[in-house]
């Protein structure tokens, strides 16, 4: 297998109760792309992202992510190469966490300091990338006491913490208002553009929320693979309209998308 490939699913799908929560996706994730990954509720997104994450293992066909195929790989190893962010793990972070607490924990795949040592360039690192998100100030408060869209930059500080190869977002702009959501996608939209960036997937429901850097994406509808390939190609009105199920009109401007009933 290439080097560069990050992720690469064949003919891979997830059942559950009899029922397919992927069926048959065959995907490929190279060392400098960034995808989006598209779709309405429940159509298998975030079991896609579990699969990327080594969270979960396909019912039938293969998966190897970080070249090691799952089944046959450690996959707490795996784990600590891989960065994520969801809105799970902000629920497992204990409120009384200082911030700067919940993103040096990565680095030891945990939550809720406890008796772990950290170099001081530990801490350096953590508050930069704290500042990077633009919630360096926050880094002695408490998690608790953070608003949505302070708690979704601290996690996904954390996810960078360990420097990984591969950096996993599921709907990091949810619950986000405007402004919120905007200085996100800004800050989102410089990192895809850093050649040094792992490479990236993102879970959303809105192109709204599509950084402009992100390259490729692809659409999915009942664990079925509506369109992949280069974003230009895939963020059109026809395919958001298979994959939604209404009519949908596309916009571009600005490298940013808007999307609208027909
Ligand atoms: N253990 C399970 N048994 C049966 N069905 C399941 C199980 N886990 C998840 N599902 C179903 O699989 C489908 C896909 O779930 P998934 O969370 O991957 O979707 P999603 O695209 O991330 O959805 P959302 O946008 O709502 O978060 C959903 O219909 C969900 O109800």
């Amino acid at each position: 297998m290439s080097e560069d490939l990050v992720i690469a699913l064949e003919s891979a799908s997830v059942v559950r109760s009899g029922t397919h929560l992927l069926r048959d996706v065959s995907w490929q994730v190279e060392l400098d792309e960034r995808w989006v990954v598209l779709g309405p509720n429940g159509a298998g997104k975030t079991t896609l992202l579990n699969l990327a994450a080594g969270r979960l293992h396909p019912s039938t066909g293969t998966v190897h992510v970080l070249n090691e195929r799952l089944g046959r790989t450690d996959v707490n190893e795996l784990r600590t190469r891989i960065g994520i962010s969801t809105a799970h793990l902000a629920q497992q972070i204990p409120g009384e966490e200082r911030v700067v607490d919940a993103v040096l924990t990565a680095a030891w795949s945990v939550v809720g300091r406890w008796r772990e040592s950290y170099e001081k360039q530990d801490e350096s690192r953590g508050r930069a990338l704290l500042h990077q998100f633009g919630v360096g100030q926050l880094a002695d408060r408490t998690f608790g006491t953070l608003s949505e869209g302070e708690r979704k930059r601290v996690l996904i500080a954390r996810a960078l913490m360990t420097d990984p190869e591969l950096l996993l977002l599921d709907e990091p702009a949810a619950g986000l208002d405007l402004g919120a959501r905007e200085d996100l996608v800004g800050r989102l939209s410089t990192l895809a553009m850093d050649p040094d960036a792992p490479a990236t997937v993102l879970v959303t429901h809105h192109v709204e929320e599509i950084p402009p850097g992100f390259t490729h994406a692809l659409l999915l509808r009942e664990g079925s693979v509506v369109a992949q390939g280069l974003l230009t190609d895939v963020i059109t009105g026809d395919n958001l309209s298979k994959a939604f199920g209404l009519p949908l009109v596309v916009e571009r401007s600005a490298g940013r998308y808007t999307a609208r009933a027909a």
